[in-house]
């Protein structure tokens, strides 16, 4: 009999501990309601629906949200204030990623976007942010301004394939810089296969795409029959080294007078044991390649897309460009700081269709406070740009496209709601925000510069149904970014066109060093 009341005892203990499951702890920030072990787990949108129910939440919770999915927390970041105060200010507690079993399995931990925070990573991060540094970023112009010459080519000798002429363009850029290689044509295979590879390694992150592997670990043991990620995680391992390796090889083989000027020269100054140089170097490269390419193209095809639904905004930014630029010559960089309503064109671009809305997750490796609430240690922290861009109380009428808003204040918010604003939440935040930021802000400033420059974009149209489009015919990949569209893209004036060819003509020398 004592048995049996034992034993119940023990039983009532862990089905109590049990059901302690997916309960909002003591000192979380509100959040929706729990169901036992759960959590919040059964609320947890797609990720195509994520930006809008984190919105959603934040709307009804507040400007810091926990979510719990299981025994695990989330917390939702969604005002500038709470950003700052959680992520940039305390920088050393949210450096690190969330666990990523499947990133981890298709990339061995080393690509940089999806690593943890350890010694190697901050050594790797160092060569990165000096590689990438403003100084840096502006003596990559010439080879951008360069590319940008073939792209205009393209868009007035085949305007159809305007899609992959903008992926060339920033996957090509992004090629040289890292492996001093450049992508000449859009038929180039290597282009074709680089784009599929990159999107069969990001569908593997999408959440939803597998069952949550880091929330139940038990899944990772199943057989390989009921394992379908085990096998894409192997497929893109092997795609992502072959990929280094051809590259990585064909910038061994250059003449060492070239050499010096690409990323992959520059990390081999980095003090690693022999044996983590491989999967360094093949992860890195790649991940730099494909953080140049796609989000810098999400942004050129949202730039298309705009213009083409707002022509009275395309044509005040084509007077703006050739009140300073004229007509007998291209854009440069230098231009765009007499351009003020182009620069607001392309900050209402990122505010209302940023490429990342919800950022890329930090995790939290300490407790931190912020007001009445803890973000505890081990906690995913997101970045809801989404939401801040879309606050109806940072932004006077958020979800209309108006540029004049960036004339009217400095980051076009509503009076009074700029102090903790900063100009970069496109670009994440602590010390894992962007790297990149001034290679791709140069890359939005002068392809934004010379494509309005040299032509006309007439009405977008679904390629299926021929209908007009609007501002919400975008995919939700890892990247966001429109979905395939038609355009009509005109030059405009013979003397532009004449101007465009001389152009390409004359940056094919600097581009041949590129084409090995
Ligand atoms: C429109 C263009 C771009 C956007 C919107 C963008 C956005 C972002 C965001 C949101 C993150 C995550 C930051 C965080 O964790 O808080 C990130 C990380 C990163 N980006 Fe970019 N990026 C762009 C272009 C580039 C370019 C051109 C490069 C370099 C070639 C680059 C290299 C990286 C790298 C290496 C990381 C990983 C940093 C880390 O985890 O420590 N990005 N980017």
């Amino acid at each position: 009999m004592p048995v049996t009341l034992l034993s119940a005892v023990i039983l009532g203990c862990f089905l109590l501990l049990l059901l302690r499951i997916g309960r909002r702890e003591r000192g979380l920030p509100p959040g929706p309601p729990t169901v036992p072990l759960l959590g919040n787990l059964h609320l947890m949108p797609n990720a195509a629906e994520m930006p809008f129910k984190f919105m959603e939440w934040s709307r009804k919770y507040g400007e810091i949200v926990s979510v719990k999915i299981g025994s695990s927390t989330m917390i939702i970041l969604s005002s500038p204030r709470a950003i700052k105060e959680v992520v940039d200010k305390q920088g050393w507690a949210t450096s690190s990623r969330p666990a990523n079993y499947l990133a981890g399995l298709a990339a061995g931990g080393y690509h940089i976007l999806f690593a943890r925070d350890t010694p190697q990573l901050r050594k790797l991060k160092n060569v990165i942010a000096r590689f990438f540094s403003p100084t840096n970023s502006l003596g990559r112009v010439p080879v951008q301004a360069a590319e940008s010459t073939q792209l205009l080519h393209e868009l007035m000798t085949q305007p159809e394939d305007f899609i992959a002429s903008i992926r060339r363009y920033t996957h090509s850029v992004a090629m040289i810089t890292t492996y001093g290689q450049r992508v000449p044509s859009l038929t180039s295979p290597q282009m074709q296969g680089f784009y599929q590879m990159l999107h069969r390694f990001l569908h593997i992150q999408l959440p939803g795409v597998y069952p949550p592997l880091d929330l139940v670990p038990v899944l990772k043991y199943l057989p390989n029959r009921w394992a379908p990620w085990r096998a894409a995680c192997r497929r893109s391992k092997s795609e992502m080294a072959a990929f280094h390796l051809r590259f990585a090889s064909a910038a061994e083989a250059r003449c060492s007078a070239e050499r010096g000027e690409s990323f992959m020269d520059s990390i081999s100054g980095m003090d690693l044991a022999p044996e983590e140089y491989d999967d360094v170097f093949s992860y890195t490269g790649f991940a730099l390649v494909e953080a140049g390419s796609d989000p810098n193209s999400a942004f050129v095809l949202s730039l298309v897309l705009v213009l083409s639904l707002y022509p009275e905004h395309q044509e005040r930014a084509r007077r703006e460009i050739e009140a300073v630029v004229g007509t007998a010559r291209l854009p440069e960089l230098a231009d765009f700081g007499c351009l003020p309503f182009v620069d607001a064109l392309i900050r209402e671009i990122i505010r209302i269709r940023p490429p990342f809305p919800i950022g890329v997750p930090h995790l939290a490796t300490e407790d931190i406070r912020y007001k009445d609430y803890i973000v505890p240690e081990g906690a995913t922290v997101i970045l809801n740009t989404y939401s801040v861009f879309h606050s109806p109380e940072i932004f006077e009428e958020p979800e209309a496209f108006n540029p004049d808003r960036f004339l009217k204040s400095e980051h076009g918010t509503r009076p009074g709601m700029d102090a903790d604003f900063r100009d970069n939440f496109l670009f994440g935040g602590g010390r894992r925000i962007c790297p990149g930021q001034y290679t791709a802000r140069a890359m939005m400033q002068l392809t934004t510069m010379r494509l309005i420059w040299a032509f006309g974009f007439g009405p977008a149209k679904n390629p299926k149904t021929g209908q007009p489009l609007g501002l919400d015919f975008y995919a939700p990949e890892f990247v966001v970014m429109p979905c395939p569209f038609q355009c009509a893209i005109e030059p405009r004036t013979i003397e532009r066109r004449k101007l465009v060819e001389q152009a390409f003509n004359d940056s094919r020398l600097l581009l041949q060093r590129y084409e090995h």
